[in-house]
């Protein structure tokens, strides 16, 4: 058992709040962008995927955010509905924002990039007064995206949602999804990262994410100071993500756990993190405990980076259990 508490009966399991962008992933892999024709169409956005991945794997979905008037926006509520993910508080922006894309390269499956256009961009215009109290107190747990923070108005609404949130006992997720892009220095990455991480239940984020928000030496780097540091303040499980390394992850009660990662064949890294973060918020939801929550996210890792989209390659749970169970069985039989 994990040591957090959800509170039941509730409409929602979770409730996402963050950008709905669109993926245009290179169909010519093992080169560069500059050498690429053509892309496939995803919907994608870290809080997005979560979203996406948590719906996969049954949990009753909403979501809290603000799409473009075009016909990506469009797109991007179609896909919504076709995943039974609540949309009822994503709003439409009127004043001609855009869609955020992301083109991604995938030069080798260890070298991809991402190129992101976000230049008034309609997500970030999500305003305070379109957060719900009334939906956000239908729902078990909510996760936030570290990216929301990086401008206003929608840093103003990530905080009145995380108000409301703490008011109704919900469990916070923060999935702490740093893109330098939509930022202007690092002190004020590190200011509204502290701000939002200090309201939040369970943490998950790289090594280099920690460190981005631990700016003016708040922790010495290592992993059992940051753990240390976020529990004098709300947090009860801190998730740390290191690549191929793995995971570890500290609970409040004094546990700490690591996870390797399954092997598998790599057709591009991204979308690991968010893959990892939807199906441990699952498992934690089902009641088990940190140790099993991490092998599923890593599982779920494994599954989306051996595939071309993020979103739709997130797994369902038969994927996953048979994925865990093959590589099992794998490593029996090399023994
Ligand atoms: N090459 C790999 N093979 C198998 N599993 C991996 C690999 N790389 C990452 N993972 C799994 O995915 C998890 C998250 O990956 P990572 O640490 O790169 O986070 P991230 O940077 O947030 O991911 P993303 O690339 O989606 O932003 C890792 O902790 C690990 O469990
Ligand atoms: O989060 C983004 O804006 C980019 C994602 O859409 C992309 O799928 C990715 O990088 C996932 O980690």
């Amino acid at each position: 058992m994990s040591s957090l508490t959800f509170p039941s009966d509730r409409p929602y399991d979770l409730i996402c709040l963050g950008r709905l962008c669109i993926d245009l992933n290179a169909n010519e892999i093992n080169r560069p962008m500059e050498k690429t024709q053509s892309f496939t169409k995803y919907v994608g956005g870290s809080p997005a995927n979560i979203a996406i991945g948590a719906a996969r794997l049954q949990l009753k979905t909403g979501f809290i955010g603000k799409i473009a008037d075009d016909p990506h926006g469009r797109f991007i509520r179609q896909y919504l509905t076709q995943h039974q993910i609540d949309h009822s508080q994503v709003r439409i922006d009127q004043t001609g924002a855009v869609t955020g894309l992301s083109f991604t390269e995938i030069k080798s499956p260890e070298d991809c990039s991402i190129v992101m256009y976000r230049d008034h961009v309609a997500d970030l215009l999500l305003h305070s007064d379109e957060i719900s109290e009334d939906y956000i107190k239908q729902t078990k747990a909510l996760l936030i995206s570290g990216t929301a923070l990086a401008q206003s108005p929608s840093r103003e609404a990530v905080f009145t949602a995380l108000h409301y949130a703490r008011k109704h006992q919900v469990v916070v997720f923060f999935d702490l999804d740093y893109r330098p892009y939509t930022w202007r220095s690092d002190a004020e990455t590190a200011i509204y990262y502290q701000l939002a991480a200090e309201k939040c239940d369970v943490m998950i984020g790289t090594r280099e994410e920690f460190d981005m928000m631990e700016h003016l030496e708040l922790t010495d780097g290592s992993n059992e100071e940051t753990a240390k540091y976020w529990f004098a303040h709300q947090a009860q499980i801190i998730v740390i993500k290191h690549g191929q390394a793995g995971s570890v992850s500290y609970t409040r009660d004094g546990k700490h756990f690591s996870s390797t990662i399954f092997p598998t064949k790599v057709l591009k890294t991204f979308g690991a993190g968010d893959a990892y973060a939807s199906a441990f918020i699952y498992s934690l939801l089902q009641g088990w405990d940190v140790e099993t929550a991490m092998e599923y996210g890593s599982a779920s890792a494994a599954i989306v980076i051996s595939k071309h989209s993020c979103s739709d390659a997130m797994p369902t749970t038969f994927e996953i259990d048979h994925f865990i169970k093959m590589a099992k069985h794998e490593k029996e039989h090399q023994l």
